[in-house]
């Protein structure tokens, strides 16, 4: 079931602005971890290769014990958030096609992974649409769009989409109201947190072959 993500490079995007949350909602707890613990042994028992962690303090992830044994690398474009951030991933490994999640988004449905890896060769960026917008924090990128990363990064961006129009995208629909749709949360404050823990809950409940959590 997990062979077709066997050569996708996890990605965690991980820095630590967090002025929503009001602290560094990488070590927010969730599920009984934190929401990097979460991601990351998520993405580890799914994915062939080891995630690698982004992250605009590499020492501070690094002294997190269950991180020990991790591959964090720290951001070489500071000030570049997310965009910078993954021209590090793509810089620190050799694959062709990066799975780009952020640290707050703690669920993966293996049905839209699975169409989002059926995509990969047809586009440059492989990404989930809902309601009109795109997820770029929950997509995949192929190797080739370095170079115009990087054209945006001295030209003074920051966001990951900055490039989408100039290169070739494969948007995925997802059915709004759908449980499917469902699983996109993305924690920005305390509230989305304690609605990502009762929701959570829910998963486990409802559909955990089509879910990827981190519990084994
Ligand atoms: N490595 C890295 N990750 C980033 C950076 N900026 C944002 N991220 C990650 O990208 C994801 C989405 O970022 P935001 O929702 O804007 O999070 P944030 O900037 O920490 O939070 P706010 O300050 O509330 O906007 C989160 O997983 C962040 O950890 C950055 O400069 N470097």
């Amino acid at each position: 079931m997990y062979e077709s993500l066997a050569r996708l490079q996890p990605v965690i995007l991980a820095g630590s602005n967090s002025s929503r949350m009001g602290y560094n909602k990488v070590f927010a707890k969730f599920g009984g971890d934190t929401l990097i613990e979460t991601i990351y042994t998520m993405l580890r028992f799914s994915f062939e290769r080891e995630p690698i962690v982004v992250t605009d303090n590499a020492q501070l992830l690094k002294n997190f014990e269950p991180l020990k044994d991790a591959t964090i690398v720290e951001d070489k474009y500071p000030g570049h958030n997310t965009l910078g951030a993954v021209a590090t991933a793509m810089e620190s490994s050799d694959a062709e096609n990066f799975f780009v999640i952020g640290v707050d988004m703690p669920f993966l449905s293996l049905v839209v992974l699975e169409r989002m890896v059926a995509a990969q060769g047809i586009a440059s960026v492989v990404v989930p649409m809902l309601n009109g917008e795109d997820i770029c924090l929950h997509a995949i990128y192929n190797r080739s769009l370095l170079p115009i990363m990087k054209e945006k990064i001295a030209n003074g961006e920051k966001l990951l989409h900055s490039f989408y129009k100039e290169v070739s995208l494969l948007q995925i629909p997802l059915q709004p109201d759908s449980f499917e749709a469902d699983i996109f949360i993305d924690i920005n404050t305390p509230e989305d947190l304690a609605y990502a823990q009762e929701h959570f809950k829910e998963v486990h409940e409802k559909d955990t072959e089509k879910i990827l959590i981190h519990k084994q």
